[in-house]
């Protein structure tokens, strides 16, 4: 039987990726992952950064982790970072992206402190993570999506299935 893809949605935190990832689990059956819950659950940390209040991601156990689970097929991950996944992790990358004023309201409203908030909001307007995914995966399958309204939401429900219902069927063609 032929593997389902893997899919990661990535983007600056606050874009809805996790989101996404719930509605998309939900529509195709395929299984979510975020890393940031896995990582909280499991406690994959290795230290404390004080100046951005935020815990260090332990890479390697987080790799560790989830091995077994991405060779298996069929996982959407969620993370704000994505050039420390393994390429062949992945057959497609999302990399929601959201408007200044958008993001701002978003983090303020999750409790950031302005530093953080204004921190990330500048690696959004950088377009961090989209270099980030165009310099870690092939650029034919890295793919940029509007995250702003619950229509944008909807939509990119509809496109990532899809591009599901298209890689199955080629797939299918090619065994
Ligand atoms: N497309 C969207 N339109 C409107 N609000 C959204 C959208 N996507 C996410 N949100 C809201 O934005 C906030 C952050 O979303 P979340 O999925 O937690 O982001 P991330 O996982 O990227 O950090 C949540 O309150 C969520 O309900």
């Amino acid at each position: 039987m032929t593997k389902l893809p893997n899919i990661l949605i990535t983007g600056t935190p606050g874009v809805g990726k996790s989101t996404l990832g719930v509605q998309l689990a939900t529509r195709t059956g395929l299984q979510h992952v975020c890393v940031g819950d896995l990582a909280d659950i499991e406690q994959l940390y290795e230290g404390y950064d004080d100046e951005h209040k935020c815990h260090i991601l332990d890479e390697d156990r987080v790799l560790d982790e989830l091995e077994e689970k991405m060779s298996a097929g069929g996982v959407i991950v969620d993370y704000h970072g994505c050039d420390f996944f393994p390429e062949r992790w992945f057959q497609a990358v999302y990399v929601l992206r959201a408007d200044t004023s958008v993001l701002y309201n978003r983090l303020q409203h999750r409790g950031y402190e302005l530093r953080k908030v204004q921190e990330n909001v500048q690696c959004e307007i950088f377009g961090t993570i989209f270099e980030e995914a165009h310099s870690s995966y092939r650029f034919e399958i890295v793919k940029e999506l509007p995250s702003n309204t619950l229509n944008d939401l909807d939509e990119n429900v509809e496109v990532i299935v899809q591009w599901l219902v298209g890689w199955t069927l080629m797939q299918s063609r090619l065994c």
